[in-house]
C-alpha cells in the first residue's frame, strides 16, 4: 500500500503522486502498514437509528477518498458500512490502496463472526485492514473478553482481516487479553489529545509493540467546557508554521509516532491537512510543552459514562 497522498489528488491508480513530500506509514506489529492519518466515519457521519441508506454520507466520503483519505475508519455501531461500501466503490480506487477499518459492535452481545460478516457484507469487500473490538465494555466477565478476542484471531487466521486490534482498553484490559492471546493487538484506538494522555498507557503500548490510533484528537478546540492553556499554544505553533491550530493538533500525534483520526465536513479542510501535514514537523521540544501545558487539564469527550470524572487513565 502506498503512504497517504500529499500535495494533489491521487493518480488513477490512487498512488500519490511520487515527487510530492507524504507522511510515511506506520509499520505494524504483525508487519502490515497503516497510513499515519484516518478518515473518521463515527462522529460528523453516523446515523442515529435511521436505517435508510444517506447519499450524503457516500458524497463527503468519496470526497475524502479521492482528496486522498485511503485510511476510513468505520464501525458497525455508526450506522454507515454501507455508505462506506458505497463510496469505496464510487471512489475508484483500487481496493489494495485502501485501509479499510471497522469494529464489533459495542452496544449488543453476538455471535463475533456472525458480526463480522455482516460487516464485510455491508461494505461490500472479501476484506477488511484492521477489525478492532470498539469496547471492551461489551464483555461482562475477563473471561468473555478473551474468548471475544479468540474470535478475532480467527478471523485474522482466515485471512478476512488482515490486522486485528482493540479499542478504548485501558491496561486492565489489554492484560486480561494477553494472557491468552496467540496474536498480540496491532492497535489500540483510543481517546488521546493533550488534556487526555492516559498517564502510563502509552508505555505499556510501547513495551507490546502496541502501535496507538488517536480519535478526537481535536479536543482543544472543538469542544467548550474543555477549556484550557493548549489552544493559545496550538495558536503561536500555527503562526510560526503558517499552518492551522488544527494542523498543529494532528501533527502533535504523529510527531509522538502515533496514529491520528480526524474528519470535518469542510473540504478545504480535508484537502489543506493533507497538503500541509507532510511539510512540517514539530520539534520534541515543542511536542512536550504542549503534553506539559495539556497535563494541566483533563478532559474526556467520549465514554463518560465508564470513569469517574478525575480518572485520567
Ligand atoms: N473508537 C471510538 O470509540 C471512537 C472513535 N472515533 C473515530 O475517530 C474519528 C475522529 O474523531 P473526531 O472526534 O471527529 O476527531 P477530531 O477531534 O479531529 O474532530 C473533528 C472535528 O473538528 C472540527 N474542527 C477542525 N478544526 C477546527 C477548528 N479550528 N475549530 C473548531 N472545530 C474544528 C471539525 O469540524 P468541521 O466539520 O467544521 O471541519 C470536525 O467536526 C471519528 O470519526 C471516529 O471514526 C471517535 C470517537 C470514538
Ligand atoms: O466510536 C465512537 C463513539 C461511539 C460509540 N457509540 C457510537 C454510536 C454512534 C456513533 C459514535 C459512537
Amino acid at each position: 500500500m502506498n503512504s497517504i497522498g500529499a500535495t494533489a489528488q491521487p493518480d488513477a491508480s490512487g498512488a500519490p503522486p511520487k515527487q510530492m513530500p507524504y507522511i510515511p506509514n506506520l509499520k505494524l506489529n504483525d508487519g502490515n502498514e497503516i497510513p499515519m492519518i484516518g478518515y473518521g466515519l463515527g462522529t460528523a457521519n453516523f446515523k442515529r437509528n435511521d436505517s435508510s441508506f444517506d447519499q450524503a454520507i457516500v458524497d463527503i466520503t468519496v470526497k475524502a477518498i479521492k482528496t486522498g483519505y485511503f485510511h476510513l475508519d468505520g464501525a458497525e455501531v455508526y450506522g454507515n458500512e454501507e455508505e462506506l461500501g458505497a463510496a469505496i466503490k464510487q471512489a475508484g480506487i483500487p481496493r489494495e490502496k485502501l485501509y479499510v477499518v471497522t469494529k464489533l459492535n459495542p452496544t449488543k452481545k453476538q455471535n463475533t463472526q456472525e458480526a463480522f460478516e455482516r460487516s464485510l457484507k455491508k461494505l461490500g469487500l472479501d476484506y477488511v485492514d484492521l477489525y478492532l473490538i470498539h469496547a471492551p465494555y461489551m464483555a461482562d466477565t475477563p473471561d468473555e473478553l478473551q474468548t471475544i478476542w479468540a474470535d478475532l484471531e480467527a478471523i485474522k487466521a482466515s485471512g478476512r482481516a488482515r490486522s486485528i486490534g482493540v479499542s478504548n482498553f485501558l491496561q486492565e484490559h489489554l492484560e486480561t487479553i494477553l494472557k491468552t492471546a496467540k496474536v498480540t493487538p496491532a492497535i489500540n484506538q483510543i481517546e488521546f489529545h493533550p488534556y487526555l494522555q492516559h498517564s502510563d498507557l502509552l508505555d505499556f503500548h510501547r513495551r507490546h509493540r502496541i502501535a496507538v490510533s488517536c480519535y478526537a484528537p481535536l479536543t482543544p478546540i472543538t469542544r467548550q467546557d474543555a477549556q484550557g492553556p493548549v489552544p493559545e499554544i496550538w495558536r503561536r505553533l500555527a503562526t510560526k508554521y503558517g499552518v492551522s491550530e488544527s494542523e498543529i493538533g494532528l501533527r502533535w500525534c504523529i510527531d509522538q509516532g502515533l496514529i491520528v483520526l480526524t474528519t470535518s465536513s469542510k473540504e478545504d479542510r480535508l484537502v489543506k491537512y493533507l497538503s500541509k501535514l507532510p511539510l512540517f514537523k514539530l520539534t520534541p521540544k515543542e511536542v512536550e510543552e504542549v503534553a506539559e501545558a495539556g497535563k494541566t487539564v483533563h478532559y474526556r469527550a467520549f465514554w463518560r459514562d465508564k470513569f469517574d470524572a478525575d480518572d485520567r487513565r
